[in-house]
């Protein structure tokens, strides 16, 4: 049997009596395109958090590639494979998308090589790559303050792959994107990952964009794995469909 890219196994996690995890076990294997769905306060972020290290369980473990890292601080994991997008785009709004983008390249390699000038050429040739993975190299020298928020959530992701992880997390990649533009941000997403071969595990509470996109999609509800199976299946569960998706 493979070993699964990454395995949570019984997580448990409180916040003042609430449980946020409530003995967690999934497995993604690799090459999947996972989707996380669950009512507010069901634990879908928290998990993210365990997983990337910002928060430690009480119990339980996560391996990623059979090796616990439960334990280890955020940028070790992080530099083992583990990258996460979020909510709301980490950009230094202040600066060109370009830049944004070099310094995640630089904080890869280590941050002293962007200032020697040979460097700086190939941090800058790393940095449009990445740019064109998400078709954003036509806006590389605008500043980062002046993009839509599709575009910001792109430059994000394309930040989260200057990292060159196994494994890209994301927090709810289409929220704040106009019902228009979030189809074609997926498409882009989903071209870049299979371009990288980088798995990915995305939190969505669109279900239309579940349904088309996601391998696989598990439900959470109060800190535990309630459902868990192909989109076609699990969306037409009545349980799922009462919790999550709010139809009787
Ligand atoms: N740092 C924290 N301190 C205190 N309580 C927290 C913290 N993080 C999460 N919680 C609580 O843990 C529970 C799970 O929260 P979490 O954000 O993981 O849920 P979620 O499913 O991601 O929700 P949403 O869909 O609204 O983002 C909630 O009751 C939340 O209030």
């Amino acid at each position: 049997m493979t070993t699964p890219l990454l395995k949570a196994e019984n997580l448990q996690v409180a916040f003042a009596g609430v449980k946020a995890a409530d003995g967690v076990n999934l497995e993604i294997a690799e090459g999947e395109f996972l989707a996380i769905i669950g009512p507010n306060g069901s634990g879908k972020t928290t998990f993210l958090n365990l997983c990337t290290g910002y928060i430690r369980p009480l119990a339980g473990e996560v391996f990623l590639d059979g090796r616990p890292i439960t334990r280890l601080a955020p940028r070790t994991i992080a530099r083992q494979g583990i990258a996460r997008a979020f909510q709301i785009p980490q950009l230094f709004t202040d600066q060109r998308l370009i830049d944004n983008l070099m310094l995640a390249v630089a904080a890869r390699r280590g941050i002293w090589d962007a200032f020697r000038p040979l460097d700086r050429r190939t941090h800058r040739d790393e940095a449009m790559q990445l740019l064109s993975m998400v078709g954003l190299e036509d806006v590389a020298e605008q500043s980062a303050a002046t993009l839509p928020e599709g575009l910001r959530k792109l430059a994000d992701i394309a930040i989260a792959f200057a990292l060159k992880p196994r494994l890209l997390l994301l927090d709810e990649p289409t929220s704040g994107v106009s019902a228009i533009e979030r189809f074609g941000l997926m498409e882009t997403l989903m071209t870049a990952l299979r371009q990288a071969r980088v798995t990915a595990l995305f939190v969505e509470h669109d279900m239309e964009v579940v349904e088309r996109y996601a391998d696989r999609v598990v439900v959470w509800d109060q800190g535990r794995v309630m459902a868990d199976g192909k989109p076609d299946i699990v969306l037409k569960d009545p349980r799922v469909l009462q919790n999550v998706v709010g139809v009787a």
